[in-house]
């Protein structure tokens, strides 16, 4: 009996995401927090679908209550808790906000439901999954098997831009592209080369085409909030994309599937064959991880890249550390 909670459910990731959630049989408890009221009303809303999990809705609360309702005994949180971006802005100018956010749901996870899977949306994920696993080592409970920064969208992104790239708009489902590094721009490592099936030859011979394709992955999420004019970010292929990893985490952990392999951003440090292959002593990437009933059974290195990739990688390299380190000294080092 699995038993998941939202938090953020409210808000235009949460409502489709647990509206997807509610429909996965798997899930027999699913519990909605927000800091608006309105989330009791998406709970009652959703609780009418004919599928086996009992919804029930819970708000911030000063005293922690609602916290400690919505989380007690969870065994996945998924958090989109946070705000989003509008035209011009960077995922890290929303880190002032979405810091404190993931900081404080973290301490609550770390308190109610300290063995559970956490899934973090809220960006900037580069900076907000070092913020979480900083909590839960200073409670004594970071596991580092599950703790994931959700990165599926920019996944899915790969496969749907490649197919519509060589002129096969419908074919986005049949490509499955693994994607590195960390959820922003340059940190965004699409590795086209490693498709499966291969992507054309022609198109890696189009050096222009090609690089406008990675470009495209990179910066997918411009384009939604460049479309959504001041309304927000990507919410809808957010939900899909994070319903899809917690699916896999699920089936992964609790019902026994074998092979479940999905890019996330985890925690690399204490794994010498992935940094080696990564080049860097880094404590945070996204790599192909194998799940399982702990969580991440394998990291997967990074297998062969081409010689673009490596400078796609090389570039990577230059922004994600920082956006680590400022992540970790917002709990070492809290502001005066
Ligand atoms: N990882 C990704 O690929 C990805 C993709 C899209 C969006 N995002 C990020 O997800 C986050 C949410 O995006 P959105 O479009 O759903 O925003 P939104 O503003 O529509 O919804 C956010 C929700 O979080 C709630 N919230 C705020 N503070 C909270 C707290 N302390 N506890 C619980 N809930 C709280 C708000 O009330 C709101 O309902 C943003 O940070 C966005 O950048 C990440
Ligand atoms: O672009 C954003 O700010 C939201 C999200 O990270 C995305 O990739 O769509």
């Amino acid at each position: 009996m699995v038993k998941a909670a939202v938090l953020g459910a409210a808000g235009g990731i949460g409502q489709p995401l647990a509206l997807l959630l509610k429909t996965d049989p798997a899930i027999k408890e699913l519990r909605l927090f927000d800091v608006v009221p309105v989330v009791k009303g998406v709970a009652q809303d959703i609780s009418h679908v004919d599928t086996p999990a009992v919804t029930s809705g819970h708000v911030k609360s000063d005293d922690g209550e609602g916290l400690k309702a919505a989380l007690t005994g969870c065994d996945i949180v998924v958090i989109p808790a946070g705000v989003p971006r509008k035209p011009g802005m960077t995922r890290d100018d929303l880190f002032n906000i979405n810091a404190g956010i993931v900081r404080d749901l973290a301490q609550g996870i770390a308190q109610h439901c300290p063995k559970a899977f956490v899934l973090i949306i809220s960006n900037p994920v580069n900076s907000t999954v070092p913020i979480a696993a900083e909590v839960f080592k200073a409670a004594g409970v970071f596991d580092p098997k599950r703790l994931f920064g959700v990165t599926t969208l920019d996944v899915v992104r790969s496969s749907t831009m490649s197919a519509q790239a060589i002129d096969k708009p419908n074919s986005a489902d049949e490509f499955t592209i693994p994607v590195i590094g960390g959820h922003s721009g340059h940190t965004i490592i699409p590795l086209l080369s490693q498709s499966k099936p291969a992507l054309p030859s022609s198109l890696f011979e189009d050096k222009e085409k090609l690089a406008a394709l990675v470009k495209r992955i990179q910066f997918g999420g411009d384009e939604v909030v460049e479309a959504k004019a001041g309304g927000g970010s990507a919410t809808l292929s957010m939900a899909y994309a994070g319903f899809r990893f917690a699916q896999q985490v699920i089936s992964a952990a609790f019902n026994g599937k074998k092979g479940v392999i999905a890019p996330s951003y985890v925690y690399v440090a204490d794994n010498k064959e992935i940094t080696q292959s990564i080049g860097k002593d880094i404590a945070f990437f996204s790599v192909p991880v194998e799940l399982g009933p702990s969580g991440v059974e394998k990291l997967h290195p990074l297998g062969d890249i081409s010689p673009y990739e490596k400078e796609l990688l090389s570039a990577c390299l230059e922004e994600l550390p920082g956006s680590i380190t400022k992540g970790v000294q917002f709990i070492q080092q809290p502001k005066l």
